[in-house]
């Protein structure tokens, strides 16, 4: 192991889903303490990478080493390094027959083997650092959507991870909640938090990540500084695709 270390690296990454090449030789990585937003249209290959990051999707080819840790590597515990990534699905995925408090406490108990008085404790730290502490004891179906993605990035950071991967957190939330959570994002970049996020969200991407990654095809278009992606970008697809979501008559990216 190195002495510096990415975040995460990916090198030469590649996925096909049977004859469909998804990931085409994706090369980048993500320095600790960074944000970095991925955007691009729809079916450009964006989830398909944030799954391979912790191997939610086994690679086709190419190297995904996560804190030093090659993941693509068979002998690797992944198990052990999958730990140290947290992450935020579109659709909350909470487990409707238990409370917020136990949501945020079960994979602290079963997979980090937390005592039940420790886990409670951090579970109601992280409860609290997203807003919505008060709602311990309610179940997810008396939440709105916006409170539900809180209680999972709550759960996520109660595993302590070193990465956190969002994938489209707001994409199922009505448009008034989405700056709920977009806030607590913000608040985890500031102090600190290694993200990589897959958003819609341009105005996001633009203000809070140190590095936007533009996808098209299964490729990187364009990698940069965010106001510059966003703001100035030097590429004609990425050019193309943010004339489109950033003109609101145009709702199909
Ligand atoms: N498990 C799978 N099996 C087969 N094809 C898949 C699978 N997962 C993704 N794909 C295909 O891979 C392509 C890229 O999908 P992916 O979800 O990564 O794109 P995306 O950029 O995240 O799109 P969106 O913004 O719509 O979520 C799509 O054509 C999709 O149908």
């Amino acid at each position: 192991m190195s002495g510096v270390e990415h975040a995460v690296e990916i090198r030469d990454l590649h996925k096909s889903f049977g004859e469909l090449e998804v990931l085409k030789g994706i090369d980048f990585s993500v320095e600790p303490g960074q944000v970095v937003c991925v955007i691009g249209p729809s079916g450009s290959g964006k989830s398909t990478l944030l799954r391979c990051v912790n191997l939610l999707e086994q690679p086709t080819s190419g190297r995904v080493v996560l804190e030093g840790v090659e993941l693509t590597d068979p002998d690797v515990d992944l198990d052990a390094a999958r730990r140290r990534v947290g992450m935020v699905f579109q659709q909350f995925n909470l487990f409707p027959h238990m409370t917020v408090l136990e949501n945020v406490m079960i994979a602290q108990r079963r997979v980090l083997k937390r005592g039940k008085a420790e886990a409670e404790r951090v579970a109601r730290e992280n409860l609290e650092k997203v807003g919505i502490a008060e709602k311990c004891d309610a179940y997810p179906a008396q939440l709105s959507g916006g409170q539900q993605q809180r209680v999972a990035i709550a759960r996520a950071l109660a595993m302590n991870p070193a990465l956190m991967l969002f994938d489209e957190p707001t994409s199922a939330l009505d448009p008034e909640l989405v700056g709920d959570v977009l806030a607590v994002m913000r608040k985890l970049a500031e102090e600190g938090m290694t993200m990589l996020v897959v958003t819609h969200e341009m105005a996001f991407a633009r203000d809070v990540a140190d590095r936007v990654v533009f996808m098209d095809g299964g490729v990187i278009v364009e990698d940069g500084q965010a106001a510059q992606v966003i703001g100035d970008p030097q590429q004609e697809r990425t050019k193309a695709f943010l004339r489109r979501v950033l003109d609101p008559t145009h709702t199909d990216v």
